[in-house]
């Protein structure tokens, strides 16, 4: 099975795929995480360090159009090389992103090529896509407070509010995508991504817990 965890920045998907994995390694099943490894994409933070001076100011001095299909290239590269392995080999592969993310990144910088949409009709689609929703005003109170990472030039209330509706708009066209609530304790969103795999997929209804 492939989850894909969804959401906008600072929404809880890395704090997401930490717990269900966490919960799932209770359970004898081979689960395993994924994300994107960005090849190509990091030349582009390397073009803007060296336009701009620093490395997440690229919008809009590289155009939209270009960036994202580079991402998508580095994204079909991912499911391709290592994704599609990781699926079969394993019961449960957890997705930090997945395809509505990136399709939602290109969508709210303006970004309509068919170029790109097409690079990701061919990604491995996940079984179950659950997107993590909050408004931007709490994602952006999460990012000043997270000490770790200093917030990004896209990590602002205007364009991440944009990022939420493309979110919703395209989850909506998708019956394999399911949003829940982010705005609560983060054992409450893992319990609900757990009931949603259970109810979802079968098999995992009938996990045998093994007492740790
Ligand atoms: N349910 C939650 N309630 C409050 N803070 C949270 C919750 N989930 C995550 N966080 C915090 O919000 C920040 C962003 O979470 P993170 O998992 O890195 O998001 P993402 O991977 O979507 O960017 C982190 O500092 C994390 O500790
Ligand atoms: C997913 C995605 C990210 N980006 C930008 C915004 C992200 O903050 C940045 C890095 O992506 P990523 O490494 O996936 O971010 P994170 O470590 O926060 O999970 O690239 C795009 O321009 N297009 C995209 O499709």
């Amino acid at each position: 099975m492939l989850l894909s965890i969804a959401g906008i920045d600072g929404s809880g998907k890395s704090t997401q795929v930490r717990e269900v994995l966490k919960r799932l390694s209770r359970f004898p099943l081979k689960v395993e995480c994924a994300k994107v490894d960005f090849h190509a994409t990091l030349s582009i933070f390397d073009l803007a360090n060296h336009l701009r001076g620093t490395p997440d100011d690229y919008h809009p001095w590289i155009p939209p159009v270009l960036r994202e299909f580079t991402v998508a290239c580095d994204v079909l590269r991912y499911s391709q090389d290592k994704l599609t392995q990781l699926v079969e080999r394993c019961d449960v592969v957890l997705w930090d992103r997945g395809p509505l993310c990136y399709r939602s990144y290109a969508s709210a910088y303006g970004v309509t090529d068919r170029h790109v949409s097409v690079i990701y009709d061919l990604v491995a689609k996940p079984d179950l896509t659950i997107l993590i929703d909050l408004p931007a005003e709490a994602v952006v109170e999460r990012i000043m407070m997270r000490g770790e990472k200093p917030a990004k030039m896209d990590e602002n209330l205007e364009f991440l509010r944009v990022v939420r509706q493309c979110y919703l708009d395209i989850a909506r066209k998708d019956a394999r995508c399911i949003v829940i609530n982010g705005e609560r304790a983060t054992a409450a969103v893992t319990d609900d991504i757990l009931s949603l795999c259970r109810e979802r997929i079968p098999g995992l209804g009938v996990l045998h817990y093994q007492m740790p």
